[in-house]
C-alpha cells in the first residue's frame, strides 16, 4: 500500500468563516425588533447565533429580551462603539471567532456612525474570520428624512449598507417613495426581511463549508465584501462624526416596584429631549415578571414586552437625547414612578 501524494492546493488547512451581520438604525427604529424575528427564523431553521449589542445599559435592557433565542449575547460597555468601543468590540470579535456557533449578529446603538466599523472589519479581515459582511439599515417609514435635527446621522447610517429593512411599513404609495428616498442616499441597498435575511443567512453558512479565507472573490455566487474606503475618504469621515456624539445617555435604578397606573403619566411627562427611553419595572401587581416599557420619540407602544427571565440586570430606566438635564429626569421619575419611596442620587 502507498499513500498518494496531493497537491500542495489541496493541503492547505481550511479556515472555517462565518457569516457577520450588522444592525444600525436610529434611536427606536425597530432594530431590537428586527433582531428578536431573526433570531427566530434562524432558530428555526437550525442556527444559533452570537449576539453583541452596544451601549452598556441598552444593551443590558435588550438582553433580557433575546437571550432565550441565542447562542450567547454580549453586551459592549464602551459607550460609543465608532471610537472609545471600538478596541472592546474588536477583542469581542476576535473572541467569537473562536466560536462554534454559525453566525454572528451585531446591533449598534441608535446613534453609532457605522462607517469606522466597516473600516475596522475590512483591515482585520484575515482575523475576524467573518464572511460575507452585510450591514442592515433599519429604517422607520414614519420619521425617516423628516427628523431635520437627525437626519444627517439617519444617513450616515444608511450609506455603508448592504440591505435596509422597514419598520412602521407604510401604505403602498408610501414604500415606493420610500425606496426613492433610500435610493437616492444609497443606490447599493436591497430592502429585506426577516425571513429574506434568515435564508440569506442559512444559504451564506451552507456556502461558506469549507471556504478558504482570502478567496472570497474566486467562489461562484460570493457576495462581494464591501470597502466602504472605495467610498469615503477621511476628511469625509471627520466631518461627519461629531453627529454620533450629540447624544447623551442617563440611567436611573428604580428603588422598588411600581404601581402600574402611574407608567403611562410618567412616560408621557418625560421632556422632549428624551429621544429614546427604555425602562425595565417590576410592577406592583406583578411580582414574578417584569417589563419593558418604551417610548419612541412622543410614541409609547401600548403593550410592554414581558420579560421573564431572571437575571441580576436591575429594574432602571434608560433615557437617550441631546441635552439631557438628569436632574430634572430624577425629579420627574421621583414625583411620578415613586412618590412615597427614599430614591437614591444617580
Ligand atoms: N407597529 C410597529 N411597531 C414596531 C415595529 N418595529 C418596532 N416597533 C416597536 O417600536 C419600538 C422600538 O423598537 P425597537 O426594536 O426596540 O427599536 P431599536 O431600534 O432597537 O431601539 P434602540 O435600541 O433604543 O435604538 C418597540 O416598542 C417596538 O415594538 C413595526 O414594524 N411596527
Amino acid at each position: 500500500m502507498h499513500s498518494a501524494i496531493l497537491p500542495d492546493s489541496r493541503l492547505v488547512s481550511l479556515t472555517p468563516v462565518r457569516p457577520m451581520l450588522m444592525l444600525t438604525g436610529f434611536l427606536g427604529a425597530g432594530k431590537t425588533t428586527l433582531l428578536r424575528s431573526l433570531l427566530n427564523e434562524l432558530n428555526e431553521r437550525g442556527h444559533l447565533a452570537d449576539v453583541i449589542l452596544n451601549d452598556m445599559e441598552n444593551a443590558l435592557l435588550d438582553r433580557e429580551t433575546l437571550r432565550e433565542h441565542a447562542a450567547s449575547v454580549e453586551p459592549l460597555t464602551g459607550s460609543c462603539v465608532c471610537c472609545e468601543g471600538l478596541d472592546e468590540l474588536c477583542r469581542m470579535i476576535l473572541e467569537a471567532a473562536q466560536s462554534t456557533h454559525q453566525l454572528l449578529l451585531i446591533e449598534l446603538n441608535g446613534t453609532a456612525d457605522p462607517l469606522p466599523l466597516q473600516e475596522t472589519f475590512t483591515l482585520l479581515e484575515s482575523k475576524f474570520l467573518l464572511h460575507p459582511r452585510w450591514q442592515v439599515c433599519v429604517i422607520d417609514a414614519r420619521y425617516f428624512g423628516q427628523r431635520s435635527r437627525f437626519q444627517e446621522l439617519e444617513k450616515l447610517q444608511l450609506e455603508t449598507a448592504s440591505h435596509y429593512y422597514l419598520s412602521h411599513v407604510p401604505r403602498p404609495r408610501e414604500e415606493a417613495e420610500m425606496a426613492q428616498m433610500v435610493r437616492s442616499i444609497n443606490p447599493g441597498a436591497s430592502r429585506t426581511t426577516a425571513s429574506d435575511l434568515a435564508g440569506a443567512l442559512s444559504d451564506a453558512i451552507l456556502k461558506n463549508r469549507g471556504y478558504r479565507l482570502g478567496q472570497a472573490e474566486e467562489r461562484q455566487g460570493a457576495q462581494p465584501s464591501f470597502d466602504p474606503l472605495v467610498h469615503f475618504s477621511r476628511e469625509h469621515q471627520h466631518s461627519r462624526h461629531h453627529y454620533a456624539h450629540e447624544f447623551t445617555g442617563c440611567n436611573i435604578v428604580f428603588p422598588e416596584p411600581v404601581e402600574p397606573s402611574r407608567i403611562q403619566p410618567w412616560l408621557k411627562a418625560l421632556p422632549e429631549t428624551v429621544v429614546r427611553a427604555k425602562a425595565l419595572i417590576e410592577e406592583t401587581s406583578d411580582p414574578d415578571g417584569r417589563y419593558l416599557y418604551e417610548r419612541v420619540g412622543d410614541e409609547i407602544p401600548s403593550s410592554p414586552i414581558p420579560v421573564r427571565s431572571i437575571s441580576k440586570v436591575p429594574c432602571s430606566g434608560l433615557f437617550i437625547g441631546p441635552d439631557l438635564q438628569p436632574d430634572e429626569l430624577l425629579g420627574l421619575t421621583r414625583e411620578l414612578l415613586h412618590p412615597r419611596s427614599h430614591f437614591p442620587k444617580t
